[in-house]
């Protein structure tokens, strides 16, 4: 078998092109300009790549980004202050603070400072736990990428067998809730899991969100399976890598994403329709409340 491509840079861009349709029509009834402010702290290389393509994205469909840049030295307290003025400014409708953080912060508490209402990466506890009971402000981006990527290919989920590999607070733990809220026998794989290779056979739908190149190969999928790979690892040759050995899975596989081009692109689709969401909310256009995801 040779999989089909889940191709999240093309279905990415539809959903980024619905985002620039909402962004205008906000920008002609109600004279609002979405805004997302990022605070990065520090000087991780990586992260200052995503930053870049986030703030593009944004601006690419009219949206108005501002990127923080903070040295590694700021300290907790002036992170929170700085959180609390991003909460009560009215031009900025999403906050994100990106990951990873200095040594000497404490994220979760950054996390918590922010306004629920503004936390379009869907972290804060208020938005975690409203991913369980139902109704969050906002669901974390890459799981929920993953799901629309799912969704928008119509690969059926109720019934199937899914399995996690991966248990973070905001990819794997959320990703397994999504696909059970979707009707998947989920199980959720980590590193102390035995025999990781026994469970990932039985995954008619497997999702990788570990960051090891070549941790899943051919051999470990059941026929036919779906393959999502979330890992984005830089090998030696300056090349990107997902978690997947995509010579061996794609010929197992019958559908799997690249990396790059697969639920990177889909993250940032995601986070742009957060954050049209939460201003939509601020001027009284839609519900406020997201459909569920099931
Ligand atoms: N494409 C995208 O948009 C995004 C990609 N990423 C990428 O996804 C990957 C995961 O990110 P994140 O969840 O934040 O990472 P974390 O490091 O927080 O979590 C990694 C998880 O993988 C598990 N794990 C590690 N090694 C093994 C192993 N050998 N077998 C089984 N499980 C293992 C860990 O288990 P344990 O809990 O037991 O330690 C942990 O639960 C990274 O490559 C990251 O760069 C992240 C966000 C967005
Ligand atoms: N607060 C916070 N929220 C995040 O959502 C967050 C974070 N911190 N820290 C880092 C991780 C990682 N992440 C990615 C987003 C897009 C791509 C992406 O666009 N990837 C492209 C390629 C990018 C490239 O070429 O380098 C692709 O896979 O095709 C990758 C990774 C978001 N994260
Ligand atoms: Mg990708």
């Amino acid at each position: 078998m040779t999989a089909r491509i889940l191709d999240g840079k093309a279905i990415a861009a539809e959903f980024r092109n619905e985002c620039a349709v909402r962004v205008q029509r906000l920008k002609e009834e109600k004279g609002l300009v979405p805004g997302i402010a990022v605070v990065i702290v520090g000087d991780d290389p990586a992260s200052k790549v995503y930053v870049r393509n986030k703030a593009q994205a944004c601006e690419a469909i009219g949206m108005h980004s501002e990127v923080h840049p903070l040295p590694a030295e700021t300290t907790q307290a002036h992170l929170l202050a700085f959180i609390h003025a991003l909460n009560a400014a009215p031009a900025i409708h999403g906050i994100l603070v990106q990951l990873p953080l200095p040594k000497h912060i404490d994220g979760q508490a950054l996390i918590e400072a922010i306004d629920p209402a503004k936390d379009v990466d869907g972290f804060h506890q208020a938005n975690l736990g409203g991913l369980i009971t139902g109704h969050p402000a906002f669901y974390p981006c890459t799981p929920w990428g993953v799901m629309k990527l799912l969704e928008h290919t119509g690969i059926p989920i109720e019934g199937k067998s899914a399995v996690v590999i991966g248990r973070s607070n905001i990819v794997g733990k959320p990703m397994g809730l999504m696909l059970v809220h979707a009707g998947a026998t989920t199980t959720i794989c980590h590193r102390k899991t035995q025999d990781l290779a026994f469970h990932t056979r039985q995954a008619d739908i497997l999702v990788a969100a570990v960051g090891k190149a070549g941790l899943v190969t051919g051999d470990m999928l059941k026929p036919g399976a779906v393959v999502v790979d979330v890992g984005i690892n830089r090998l030696a040759n300056g090349k990107l890598a997902g978690d997947v050995d995509f010579e061996t899975a794609s010929q197992v596989a019958s559908w799997i994403t690249p990396v790059p081009g697969g639920v990177g692109p889909m993250t940032i689709a995601m986070l742009l329709g957060n954050t049209v969401k939460s201003a939509e909310r601020a001027a009284g256009l839609g519900t406020g409340a997201e459909t569920r995801i099931a």
